[in-house]
């Protein structure tokens, strides 16, 4: 099975010069996601093996060609697609986008590639590097790289709630059905019941680029990881408006509501004796990401609620690990579904659709290269404690949140 690893997600520029054997893209609303093969043997491996070796595996059937080197993980913003662009041409891509040993650097090359993006820039990526985007669609991408982690990564899903975080050992013969939520520019959700089997069921279109877009907006952030870093500060209290606030510092009981429960996200802004410029944008930010994460948290578990599911996986690069977001999500699917269904995410959230390109690459001869062999050269999530969940330092716990 999938063994421990680290996901390092690399600055593109420090694998110049290395050759990609085998790519594919996501090319999304707010980001491009590529996972890559890089093969060590252009990085001056000089150990014996051929690059025609094969190699056994452990249902004994042969790979394809054995792929010696690294899966990397790269994100870029869209909206900067010429560094990715620049990154590319400063690699020696083999033809087809994988790795042939008889390539010739004119020969045509064919890259996988998901997203909308894949449409959107087709003619740019024929134009400025002669490869050919092969469309591959982006829900069947997202639920093939969800399915591909799920099932060969031994700690990629796990659930967060009250600053715990605990690995989720899935059954394979239980592992459907589940609701996939995405949670990129835009939010899908998706009903998963088999490996092929599959159906978008809802989605919303207040997702992370509502919380990106208003969060400019709103506030002099300029980044999503400055929006983010300022929404550790922030104290949601000044903008929104609490049951207290309402009640004269009581609670609702008779509906469940305490007093610090949230009545009104934004509801204290409606007062006219302040301006924007009048409020923190820590303060700004926090309200906006509890908003938008308790909104998605509540349509995810109706939509659970609708198909009787009790697994709501969350992806998406909205997330990142961080502690508030998953929390929020947490403690919105919980309350609502009285704890029978479970929010659970996923280290490798942002490269789903990525990962299920390059996963479909069958011309490529990946099928051959069993997941649990792919696995092997996989990085492990950011979102481990020690690597990059942000702690939350708000007092999460003393505050219910309305969800
Ligand atoms: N470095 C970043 N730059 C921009 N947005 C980011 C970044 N990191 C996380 N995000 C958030 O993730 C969302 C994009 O998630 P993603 O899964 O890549 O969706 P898409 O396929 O629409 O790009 C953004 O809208 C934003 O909320
Ligand atoms: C159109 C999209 C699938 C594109 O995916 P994305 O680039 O946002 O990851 C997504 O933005 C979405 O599902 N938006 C919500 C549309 C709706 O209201 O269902």
């Amino acid at each position: 099975m999938g063994s421990e690893s680290n996901l390092i997600e690399f600055q593109a520029m420090s694998l110049v010069g290395e050759e990609i054997s085998h790519m594919a893209l996501d090319i999304g609303g707010s980001l491009i996601k590529m996972v890559c093969f890089l093969n060590s043997d252009s990085a001056g491996d000089q150990s014996p093996q051929s690059k025609d070796e094969k190699r056994d595996i452990p249902n004994g059937k042969l790979s394809g060609h054995f792929l010696r080197g690294n899966l990397h993980l790269l994100k870029f913003e869209t909206s900067k697609i010429s560094d990715c662009i620049e990154f590319l041409s400063s690699k020696k891509l083999q033809r087809c986008g994988k790795w042939c040993p008889e390539s010739r650097t004119d020969d045509k090359i064919t890259v996988k590639a998901t997203g909308g993006g894949a449409f959107k820039f087709a003619e740019l990526f024929k134009e400025k590097l002669g490869i050919t985007l092969d469309k591959a669609d982006e829900m069947d991408c997202l639920v093939s790289g969800s399915n591909f982690l799920l099932k060969v990564v031994q700690r990629e899903a796990f659930t967060y709630m009250d600053g715990k975080k605990e690995y989720v050992q899935i059954d394979q013969k239980d592992l459907f059905p589940y609701l996939l939520v995405n949670i990129g520019s835009g939010v899908s959700m998706i009903k998963v019941d088999g490996e092929d089997k599959f159906q978008r069921v809802s989605g919303t279109s207040v997702g992370g680029g509502t919380f990106l877009g208003l969060g400019k907006l709103l506030t002099n952030c300029k980044s999503f990881d400055e929006l983010l870093e300022l929404s550790h500060q922030g104290n949601n209290r000044v903008i929104d408006m609490l049951v207290g606030d309402i009640y004269g510092g009581l609670d609702y009981s008779k509906i469940g509501l305490t007093s610090n429960a949230i009545a009104s996200s934004f509801g204290k802004a409606i007062t006219e004796h302040k301006e924007l410029e009048d409020y923190k944008a820590e303060d700004i930010s926090r309200s906006l990401l509890r908003m938008i994460s308790n909104n998605i948290g509540q349509i995810a578990y109706l939509n659970a609620l609708r198909f009787g599911l009790k697994r709501i996986i969350f992806g998406g690069f909205f997330i990142r690990g961080h502690a508030y977001t998953m929390d929020t999500i947490s403690v919105a699917v919980n309350f609502w579904s009285k704890g029978e269904a479970k929010a659970m995410f996923l280290r490798h959230e942002g490269f789903l659709g990525a990962l299920g390109a390059f996963t479909s690459c069958e011309r490529d001869g990946l099928d051959d290269m069993m997941a649990h062999e792919l696995v092997e050269h996989l990085p492990s999530g950011v979102n481990s404690p020690k690597d990059g969940v942000i702690q939350d330092s708000d007092p999460i716990e003393n505050e219910n949140i309305k969800v």
